[in-house]
This record gives structure tokens, C-alpha cells and sequence, in this order.
């Protein structure tokens, strides 16, 4: 078990190029945390440092609270799964997972021991004779698990280790993943791009963009409460529907003007403007905070696509040349060019600065 702790963590590439820079991070025991982003934003060259696979070129990496920034990775005592599952394909299920624990010279009692307890917690204790060839891609990732379990590590670092995994076992695996480590109670680094993925796993979310941390918080923080325009676009599907609005001010009431409507902020959302002397803002509302012939109407529109999911639907409404996108319940049922009644649940309406696209807080909170 361990902590973790990452302080102005950078890692160049040549001249120029930014892998990671200045990431500050802390990680408490048990955690599990996962690093989302999309392609690039350098959340493998950061697990990289942390496995002292990377050289560091700037930043400390303090794994319970000993500075290990230059410690080879074979003394940090942490244990990485891969996307590509890098089980030897010449060894048994068997030996795969005993291969780390002979090394080490840990008593053959004791590893039969410890190879059985984590193939039954990783649901391949029938295939221990088997050669990785003979397991599907799906039982060939739990290897690479069982494997990582078995030596014990302070700290499990994977990498995208779902992603060669078909959809629904991809899925399914998330919810062992969170089982296995609910019962190991390892701190981990999880890396992922799959932002559902990510909110169905983690603790903690890092959503990282361009190298660099945007916001750490659980995935409630991170959905209800996003930094900026980024983390609000990125998290959710569909994704957060945004407008572009002009801001008006009239006797101490403030109106959002849209083409399509005008939004007159109630009491409890004029404090987010109190200090915001800009013209223009970003208003963002989720699919499922607008609402659908309430009684409240904000503005009135045509239907343009429905798309029925079974367990809700997903109307589609064209507003100034953009589409946006309304979650309801599956009934009453709505269909194309009937017109709706829209309106927004205010408590969750979003507002982001024009020009940095931060999200606009309210001082004190
Ligand atoms: N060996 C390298 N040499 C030069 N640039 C690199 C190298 N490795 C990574 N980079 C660059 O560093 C940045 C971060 O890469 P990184 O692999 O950490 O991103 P990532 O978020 O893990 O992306 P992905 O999800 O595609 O794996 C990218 O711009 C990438 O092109």
C-alpha cells in the first residue's frame, strides 16, 4: 500500500516538445485514480515517469513519501499492466504469473499459494496449465493482471488495459478491475481516454489536455462541475450542449441573449456574473438538464431527430445552425418537426469566461 506524490512533474522531448509539464498531483493510500484525456495529452509519459520508464526532466516522483526520481523501476516496487497484454507467450498461465515471485526467491509453497489466490481473483484459476495462445484476449489481459497482483507492488500502473477488449467485455472488466482492486486495495494509476470508462472507475479523475493537469475531482466534481469548456465538452455523452451569449444588464437584472431566446438569470445565478465585465459569455447545459414541455418555457422548437436508447431518448433540436441535444425519459415519446417547449434546470446551467473559457465561480462557494 502507498502513497503517491507527483511535484512539478515535466518531461521534454527534444527541444520543444512537452510530454507532461508541471504536474501536481497527490495520491492518498487505496486510491484509485484515473488519468483521462485525449490522444497526446501525455497521460502515458506521466505513468512512465511515475514507472521509471521515462527519464524525468524536470519534477519529483515521491512514492510514500521517498523521492524515487532517479530509483531504476525495478527497485520502486511498482507493477505496470499494458495495453498489449506482454504475457510470455512460451510460458504457462502458471508460470506467467510465478515467473515475477522466482525471481524475487520466494519459497515454491509460497508461490503456489499466491499464483492460485490470484488466478481466482482474477477468474483464470481453470487455465493455469494453459499457453497464453490458448486464452482469448479477454482472459489473456487477466494474465497480465494476475501477474501484476501477484508480486504485490506499492502501486499498479495500466495503461488503456482494456482497450484491446471488445465492447462489452471491456465493460464487464471495469467492473472487475474495480472488484479486484476493491479487494486488493492497491493505490492506482489507471490511464484511459474513455471518459465513461473513466467515471465508472475512478476515485479521482486527472483530466489532462496539452500536457497539463485541467482538474482533479471525483467524477461528480468533474460532470457537475467542470473546470472549463474542455472538461465540460470531453466528460458526458452526448456532450455538454454550448451557446454562445450575449450578456445584458438592465436595472440590476442580467439577460442571457441567445438568437433563438433570451434568458433572464434568476437570484440564484447572478452571482456567478457579480464580477464579469465581458459582453459575451459561453453558457453550457448538459442533454439532461434541458427539459421538454415543462411548463417553463425558455424558447419554442422544431424536433429534428429523436433517437430512442431504450432506457431514455435523445432529441435532437437544431438552434441557430447548431444541433442541440436533450436526454428525456423514453415516454411521452417525441417525434421529428413535432415543436417542444424547451427549458433549463438553471441549478445546473454552466457559465464560462468568452475568453479563457474557465468556469465562472462564485467567490467563497
Ligand atoms: N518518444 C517521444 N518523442 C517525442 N515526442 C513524444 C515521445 N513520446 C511522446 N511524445 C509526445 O508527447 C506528448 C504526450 O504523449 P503521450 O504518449 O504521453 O500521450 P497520451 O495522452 O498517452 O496519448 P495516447 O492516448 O495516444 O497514448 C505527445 O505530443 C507525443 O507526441
Amino acid at each position: 500500500m502507498a502513497t503517491l506524490e507527483l511535484i512539478k512533474l515535466s518531461k521534454r522531448y527534444g527541444k520543444s516538445v512537452w510530454g507532461a509539464k508541471d504536474v501536481n498531483l497527490k495520491v492518498e493510500d487505496k486510491e484509485f485514480i484515473v488519468f483521462l484525456g485525449p490522444s497526446g495529452c501525455g497521460k502515458t509519459t506521466t505513468l512512465r515517469m511515475i514507472a521509471g520508464l521515462e527519464e524525468v526532466t524536470e519534477g519529483k516522483v515521491l512514492i510514500d513519501d521517498q523521492d524515487v526520481t532517479d530509483m531504476p523501476p525495478r527497485k520502486r516496487n511498482v507493477s505496470m499492466v499494458f495495453q498489449s497484454y506482454a504475457v510470455w507467450p512460451h510460458m504457462t498461465v502458471y508460470e506467467n504469473i510465478a515467473f515475477a515471485l522466482k525471481l524475487k526467491k520466494v519459497e515454491k509453497s509460497e508461490i503456489d499459494k499466491i499464483v492460485r489466490d490470484v488466478a481466482d481473483l482474477t477468474g483464470i484459476g481453470e487455465y493455469l496449465e494453459r499457453y497464453p495462445r490458448q486464452l482469448s484476449g479477454g482472459q489473456r489481459q487477466r494474465v497480465a493482471l494476475a501477474r501484476a497482483i501477484a508480486v504485490k507492488p506499492k502501486l499498479f500502473l495500466m495503461d488503456e488495459p482494456l482497450s484491446n477488449l471488445d465492447a462489452k467485455l471491456r465493460v464487464r472488466m471495469r467492473t472487475e478491475l474495480k472488484a479486484i482492486h476493491h479487494k486488493t486495495e492497491a493505490t492506482t494509476i489507471f490511464v484511459t481516454h474513455d471518459q465513461s470508462e473513466a467515471m465508472s472507475m475512478a476515485d479521482r479523475i486527472v483530466v489532462m489536455k496539452d500536457g497539463k493537469i485541467v482538474q482533479i475531482g471525483t467524477p461528480d466534481e468533474v460532470y457537475f462541475d467542470s473546470a472549463d469548456v474542455f472538461v465540460a465538452g470531453f466528460i458526458g455523452t452526448p456532450p455538454t450542449n454550448f451557446l454562445e451569449v450575449e450578456v445584458k444588464r438592465d436595472k440590476g437584472e442580467v439577460f442571457l441573449v441567445h438568437p433563438s431566446f433570451s434568458f433572464k438569470l434568476n437570484d440564484q445565478l447572478l452571482p456567478y456574473l457579480k464580477d464579469y465585465d465581458k459582453g459575451r459569455l459561453i453558457m453550457g447545459i448538459r442533454p439532461e438538464s434541458i427539459q421538454i414541455n415543462s411548463g417553463n418555457t425558455i424558447f419554442r422548437e422544431k424536433v429534428l431527430v429523436v433517437e430512442p436508447q431504450g432506457s431514455h431518448q435523445v432529441v435532437a433540436i437544431e438552434l441557430n445552425g447548431k444541433i442541440m441535444k436533450i436526454v428525456v425519459p423514453s415516454f411521452p415519446k417525441y417525434s421529428p418537426d413535432e415543436i417542444i417547449d424547451i427549458s433549463f434546470d438553471e441549478k445546473r446551467v454552466m457559465f464560462f469566461d468568452i475568453e479563457t473559457e474557465e468556469r465562472l465561480k462564485i467567490e467563497n462557494k
